[in-house]
């Protein structure tokens, strides 16, 4: 039985089954975090409070939304043998060599969907066309561009992607609105469902290695491993433009080549060039190391470049993950020696998993369908100038984007080259995650099988979206939140200000609050100051970021210069954003385009002004 104050007064009803099943202590806990959430406080206070707040947060998260979907058994090995990432994601956790590896089932955050709402109810093509579909393009202002959209889609390409059965399914737009929908029907294959041997029975299956190992770039097994490697000097295959090779069907050559655009591939092209220079800088110092050691020993250190999202809070936040409370000098002197608070999840002894063996979870993928952070066009930079006004520099042409994805989009690419993409997206803010704000052209969409060709089936992503998790059992928004120990919304007028998204989502959904869909209800939440995302969907983060690093061998045991080389350790440590990555390889670049201080912003935005203030006694953003 939990901690429960005499006058519970505070304590929304629908949250008592989550005190219930708490210990006292945790109880006490999750007491301090719903007053401070009834009183919608955390992101108001100073830094250091707003840490502690998430850290108690993260806490219990860790202990009551880790649910394991099952079927991890695999086998005991020598951690020393294979003290490397392998192709397939096995060998990483300490005891058990499938945990993790592509293949394993995908976890959950929380038990599926018990409502009882039919699949089609109501219908995604309207949920899609009322109120996802793009009516003009919302942009984000100055806080994200489109490199840090292709950075997003960069990281899921490295963590996930479901299985699919090859049963098709049909979705017909209903006749309400099927002169609004591009495709008045649409096909695709549902996702597989796999027994899992545990109590929640099937589970689905992830095609991509989970870990934070650059799988986006070195491929998620064997087959794709060799695919992009030259077999010389540790090196990885780069074509003479800069970009990626591509193979005779106009296929880019890299580990993940699913439903890829040119902003996306030209990331994959610039964490090559950074593989191929740690290659080189090792080549040097360890001569006698052969192509396997260098390949090897990039990799880990190539795979571990972290970016950190804005305001203070949250990057106080996610440095404490890293560096922990002491911060980032007091860790590079004297090492990780006082565990994962004052010393970071980095460097840790050991690996965590909070008893839940690590995978990517069902919520995690709902949360980060993100599609509306991409605009419809790409307006391309004159690199002609010779005076460049970074703070709006002369523009040449728009492109679209559907010029700019599959097999054709590779060929525009190269046509366009590595310097104006890049500046391009830099200058261009992405779109905001917002209702009415999905891409229109995603709405009939050729989309591409897991070798990268083109599927003959167009369709419609707004709509697949809202199918994928109802299909995939993940609650609708308020089961979702309430089981995220977060207050539900009783009415309209708590999930948004905008009197024609309420009115709309009454007509969408009858009235009936608790059928919201998640992803609605995450485009249409007021959002936190600072914030471009809910703060539902920040919460999943909070939760699966820090394990991402505290499962991870090559995060915490291994992360050292035994494993890593002391250069290597040190090029990880010196490499904080992704702008240092930019500037090793295109140092004019960011010099002659950039006026701002992460490579996220729009480029031609104010840099971040000094602060003198310690981070962790600054006062709300
Ligand atoms: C031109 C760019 C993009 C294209 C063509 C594209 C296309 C697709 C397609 C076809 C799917 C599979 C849909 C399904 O069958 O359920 C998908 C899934 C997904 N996409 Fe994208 N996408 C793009 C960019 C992005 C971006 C920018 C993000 C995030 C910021 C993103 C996040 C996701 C996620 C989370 C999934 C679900 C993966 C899963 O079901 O396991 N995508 N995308």
């Amino acid at each position: 039985m939990g901690f429960s104050p005499s006058s519970s007064w505070f304590l929304d009803p629908e949250l008592r089954h989550v005190v219930s099943k708490m210990s006292f202590f945790d109880s006490f806990l999750f007491y301090i975090v719903h007053l401070v959430d009834k009183l919608g406080l955390w992101h108001r206070f100073p830094v250091l409070l707003g840490v502690a707040y998430l850290g108690i947060r993260r806490y219990l998260h860790q202990r009551y939304n880790l649910v394991h979907v099952g079927g991890v058994n695999g086998q005991v090995y020598d951690t020393d043998e294979f003290s490397y990432r392998k192709a397939d994601g096995k060998c990483n956790h300490p005891s058990d060599d499938s945990v993790g590896s592509r293949g394993t089932f995908i976890g959950r955050n929380m038990p599926p969907c018990t409502s009882q709402y039919g699949i089609l109810d109501p219908h995604p093509s309207v949920v899609a066309t009322k109120l996802l579909a793009r009516k003009r393009f919302i942009d984000n202002g100055d806080q994200f561009n489109v490199i840090a959209c292709s950075w997003i889609q960069f990281m899921i390409h490295d963590w996930v992607d479901h299985l699919e059965d090859t049963h098709q399914i049909e979705l017909e737009a209903p006749e309400e609105v099927a002169s609004g929908c591009p495709l008045k029907s649409f096909k695709f294959l549902r996702t597989k469902k796999v027994f899992s041997g545990d109590h929640h029975k099937t589970g689905a299956v992830n095609t991509r290695t989970p870990w934070w190992d650059g799988s986006v770039v070195y491929g998620n097994d064997e087959a794709g491993m060799r695919r992009v490697r030259v077999f010389k000097d540790g090196k990885l295959k780069l074509s003479g433009d800069g970009l990626l090779e591509r193979d005779e069907k106009g296929v880019p050559i890299s580990g993940d080549i699913r439903n890829s655009w040119s902003g996306f591939s030209l990331l994959q092209a610039l964490f090559v060039k950074e593989h191929n220079s740690v290659c080189e800088m090792l080549k040097e110092r360890y001569p006698d190391f052969d192509d396997e050691k260098l390949y090897r020993t990039a990799r880990l250190v190539t795979a571990a470049t972290i970016e950190l999202l804005k305001t203070d809070t949250l990057t106080a936040g996610m440095r404490i993950n890293w560096y922990g409370f002491l911060g980032k000098k007091v860790k590079d002197t004297i090492g990780a020696r006082f565990g994962p608070i004052l010393s970071g999840l980095v460097g840790m002894k050991k690996p965590r998993d909070h008893g839940v063996p690590y995978s990517l979870t069902e919520e995690f993928v709902s949360v980060y369908r993100m599609h509306c952070l991409l605009p419809d066009t790409l307006v391309l930079r004159d690199m002609r100038s010779q005076n460049v006004d970074k703070a709006d520099p002369a523009i040449e042409r728009e492109v679209p984007m559907t010029e700019l994805i599959g097999k054709e989009g590779g060929t525009k690419g190269s046509r366009i080259g590595f310097d104006q993409l890049l500046v391009s997206m830099g200058h261009h803010s992405c779109g905001a995650l917002t209702l009415w704000n999905y891409p229109n052209w995603m709405r009939n969409l050729v989309a591409q099988d897991i070798d990268g060709e083109d599927r003959p089936n167009l369709i419609d992503m707004a709509a697949l979206k809202i199918y994928r998790d109802r299909e995939r059992g993940v609650p609708r928004f308020n089961e979702f939140r309430k089981n995220l120990m977060m207050s539900p919304i009783s009415k309209w007028e708590d999930l948004t200000d905008d009197e024609e998204a309420i009115k709309v989502l009454k007509e969408v959904y009858g009235g009936d609050i608790d059928k919201l869909d998640l992803n609605v209800g995450l485009h249409a939440e007021k959002k936190i100051k600072g914030f471009a995302i809910s703060e539902t969907a920040f919460f999943i983060f909070l939760l699966v970021a820090s394990r991402r690093l505290e499962a991870d061998r090559f995060f915490t045991t291994n992360f050292n210069e035994k494993t890593y080389t002391k250069e290597g350790l040190e090029w990880v440590n010196t490499t904080e954003s992704l702008k240092d990555v930019i500037d090793r390889h295109f140092p004019n670049l960011t010099n002659k385009w950039m006026r701002c201080t992460s490579a996220f912003s729009v480029w031609s935005s104010d840099p971040d002004p000094t602060n003198w203030l310690l981070l962790y006694l600054r006062s709300a953003p």
